[in-house]
């Protein structure tokens, strides 16, 4: 077993992209590892990978990222990498994960789901209710965009983006009168202390993105010694909850042009899935959920992934390819 474990000359690598966010929840990974085997810091190496996202991000930082690239625009060097023994585990957030990883990777470790809520921050408001007809809402989410207008039409959208606190800067420079940002996210970088005005949205008024909150593992598929370690900190309760919803995305074949949310919750063994398909401009949004054994996620999140798509009819999903 001990002869296993990495050491300061054999270390772990640790792959992530180099944003605040993805390096709190790399160091996160990191400490949790640490703490299970007792192993000093030295026994790990973080190596962070610039993605093409991140390159194509910056070179047109107000566009849309639906019009930038497709699935995978911030895994591909990543996964790379991993193939090729440049890194042995690579740390994600499994929301902006695509439903399937490549050949030879495996997906199958989760640290415990934080906060799977939306935060609404708007200096000077403290709920939807209190935006004057009109104001500017900042957000480069299409989900978040889509069901802010299906409870709001009369409020305007803008494209934002960037980094959390980029995003918190925007809002502080009046580029918008609010906007919305995961308390996962803001969580991990200590901005839940009160500093930052927020109000967390209740899963019922806005539905969270899929695997929101959650932080998942990936290694080579036939790496047994990270497989070990990783089975030592590895969340099962969250890797049910996922099973759920990833599947519930996948049977509607989320792109990131599909308004999509879903969330599932656990109560003793049974799983509670809530999911929500949307018009892009928020116009249309059908909504339902459905419980079934937790050993059962999989096809619950298919079964009711189907209900909504033959709800919402065949044209629903039209304008995604035009
Ligand atoms: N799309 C960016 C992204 N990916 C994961 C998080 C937050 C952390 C999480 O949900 O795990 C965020 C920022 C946000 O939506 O506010």
């Amino acid at each position: 077993m001990t002869d296993m474990l990495p050491t300061p000359d054999h270390p772990l690598k640790i792959g992530t992209r180099g944003s605040p966010l993805a390096l709190a929840q790399a160091h996160e990974t990191r400490a949790r590892l640490m703490a299970a085997f007792d192993l000093p810091e030295a026994a790990f190496r973080v190596v962070v990978i610039r993605t093409s996202g991140d390159d194509r991000a910056m070179i047109a930082a107000d566009r849309p990222l639906k019009e930038i690239g497709n699935k995978g625009l911030f895994t591909k060097e990543i996964e790379e990498q991993l193939l090729s023994g440049g890194i042995d585990i690579a740390v994600h957030s499994m929301k902006d994960m695509p439903t399937e990883q490549p050949a030879g990777l495996l997906l199958d470790c989760y640290l415990p789901r934080e906060d799977v809520r939306d935060a609404f921050i708007a200096p000077g408001a403290a709920g939807l209710a209190d935006l004057a007809p009109g104001t500017v809402v900042g957000t480069s989410s299409l989900r978040r965009r889509a069901q802010l207008l299906n409870r709001r039409p009369d409020l305007r959208v803008v494209e934002f983006r960037g980094n959390l606190q980029t995003r918190l800067k925007k809002l502080h420079d009046g580029v918008a009168a609010a906007t919305f940002l995961a308390m996962a996210g803001l969580g991990r970088m200590g901005m839940t202390g009160g500093d930052v005005p927020m109000t967390p949205m209740s899963p019922g008024d806005m539905l969270p993105a899929v695997a929101q909150g959650a932080i998942g593992i990936e290694r080579r598929i036939n790496d047994d010694c990270t497989a070990t370690l990783l089975a030592a900190i590895h969340h099962a309760p969250t890797a049910l909850r996922l099973s759920a919803e990833r599947s519930f995305l996948a049977t509607l074949d989320g792109s990131c042009e599909t308004p999509i949310a879903g969330l599932a919750e656990l109560d003793g063994g049974t799983l509670r899935l809530r999911g929500e398909i949307l018009s892009p401009d928020g116009a249309t949004a059908w909504a339902d959920e459905a419980s079934g054994a937790e050993s059962q996620g999989v096809e619950l999140g298919a079964a009711l992934a189907r209900q909504l798509l033959g709800r919402a009819g065949p044209d629903f999903f039209a304008w995604r390819h035009p």
